[in-house]
């Protein structure tokens, strides 16, 4: 078994957080937690979901990546992966595609990446309405120029991430098994 980051991307609702909490639930997978200026959704905690800054606390840190996205700052740190790896052979992290892209180049054979699709883009709406976000934080993020993007496989990730639609649940369990199967053999 060769350890690997799981590199997890998509546009926003399409399951990536699902992914990496079934992923950390039934595999030896453990959380990559990044780095955010955005206000916590109602149930996030700080040091689990996201390490919550502010604007001036975010500049001090010293990442591998940051990126904004839909008016936030995110950002994720080489220390976050080498805890990941102290826990667990596989840390998988959430990213945007921008930030998926600088770990394809960064980190090279040692990250797996999926790309999260759904066929109805439409429904994603639906999703993180049901989650409970916020609706001017929402019309923000669904009118940014990050999530128009997350939408469609970057061309520097074509070839490079396993494509994986999200549309059925139990249909998507199987796939991360088949994946988790195939990483542990490798
Ligand atoms: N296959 C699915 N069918 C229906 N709902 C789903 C499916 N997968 C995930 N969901 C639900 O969709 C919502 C969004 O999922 P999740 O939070 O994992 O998305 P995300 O890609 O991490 O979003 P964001 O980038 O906005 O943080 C959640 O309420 C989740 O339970
Ligand atoms: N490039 C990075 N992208 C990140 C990081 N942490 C999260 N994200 C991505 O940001 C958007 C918005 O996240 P949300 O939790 O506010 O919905 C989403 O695409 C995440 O994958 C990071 O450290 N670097």
């Amino acid at each position: 078994m060769t350890p690997k980051v799981i590199v997890i991307t998509g546009a926003t609702g399409t399951g990536k957080t699902t992914v990496q909490n079934y992923l950390a639930s039934h595999y030896p997978v453990t959380r990559i937690v990044t780095h955010t200026t955005r206000p916590p959704r109602a149930g996030e905690v700080d040091g689990q979901d996201y390490y919550f800054e502010t604007d001036a606390s975010f500049k001090q840190r010293h990442f591998l990546e940051s990126v904004v996205y839909a008016g936030y700052h995110y950002g994720s740190s080489r220390e976050g992966i080498a805890d990941g790896f102290k826990r667990a052979p596989f840390p998988a992290i959430v990213l945007d595609t921008k930030g998926a892209i600088t770990y394809a180049q960064e980190l090279g054979d040692q990250v797996v990446i999926l790309f999260l699709t759904v066929s109805q883009p439409a429904e994603l709406l639906e999703r993180v309405t049901q989650r409970g976000d916020d609706t001017t934080m929402l019309k923000q993020r669904f009118a940014s120029p990050e999530y128009r993007r997350d939408l469609k496989m970057p061309l520097a990730l074509a070839g490079r991430a396993l494509q994986l639609n999200n549309d059925h649940w139990a249909q998507t369990q199987i796939q991360l098994d088949q994946l988790m199967t195939r990483l542990a053999a490798e």
